[in-house]
């Protein structure tokens, strides 16, 4: 059966409820890296209002520091793999999605850990997942997968701002929900085509 469309998931935020150690783990980076000015989640939810790479490299942060941050940002996130929850209903979401479509995972965090967290919980249905470690820019990563499916239409579905302003950058469809870490305000100032309140909604709107 010919997919009907290319959908292409933020991880962090939208499949799975990892706000808390994202941001312990994120912060306790920076902090290794001598970036003591990210010290709370609102710190690091506004590193999202851009992409999060491009966010720092604005504030004058090298890139031998961001991916020394990436680095320890793995070590520190580690040690919470196994006890992060996806969302309710998303597991079941992606299986249905994945029935009639490619399905893809480009996050801002590190594959192997991403694949070891789906693993876990038993998703399967990605042909691909695409951390940072591989590529910053999401507006790359979206571009170079819609490459290889020419005439899919294609969706990013994100949580943030900045979820939203790649999306629309690379030409996708962009689909924000309201149970991530940015507010449904925030999700629309990014350019967001449509916002869901449910996984149940999203599974409508992308099997449509
Ligand atoms: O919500 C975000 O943009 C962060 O999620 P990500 O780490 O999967 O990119």
């Amino acid at each position: 059966m010919k997919p009907s469309k290319l959908v292409m998931f933020d991880y962090d935020g939208v499949i799975v409820d990892s706000l808390e150690v994202f941001c312990e783990s994120y912060i306790g980076a920076c902090q290794d890296n001598g970036l003591y000015g990210i010290k709370t989640q609102k710190d690091v939810l506004t590193l999202f209002e851009n992409n999060v790479y491009a966010a720092l490299q604005q504030q004058g942060v090298p890139l031998s520091i961001i991916d020394k941050i990436l680095e320890d940002y793995e070590r520190r996130q580690s040690k919470h793999l196994l006890g992060l929850h996806l969302f309710a209903n998303m597991a079941d979401a992606l299986r249905a999605i994945s029935k009639k479509n490619k399905v893809f995972i480009i996050t801002s965090n590190i594959s192997a850990a991403t694949e070891s967290v789906m693993r876990k919980h038993g998703v399967a249905c990605f042909e691909e997942i695409i951390g940072a470690e591989k590529e910053k820019s999401k507006i790359r990563k979206i571009e170079k997968i819609r490459a290889r499916f020419p005439g899919l239409p294609a969706f990013y579905v994100g949580d943030t701002k900045g979820d939203m302003m790649e999306g629309k950058a690379a030409g996708t469809t962009a689909v924000g929900v309201t149970w991530g870490w940015h507010s449904r305000e925030q999700l629309a100032a990014g350019g967001a085509d449509f916002i869901v309140w449910s996984p149940q909604e999203l599974v409508a709107l992308l099997l449509r």
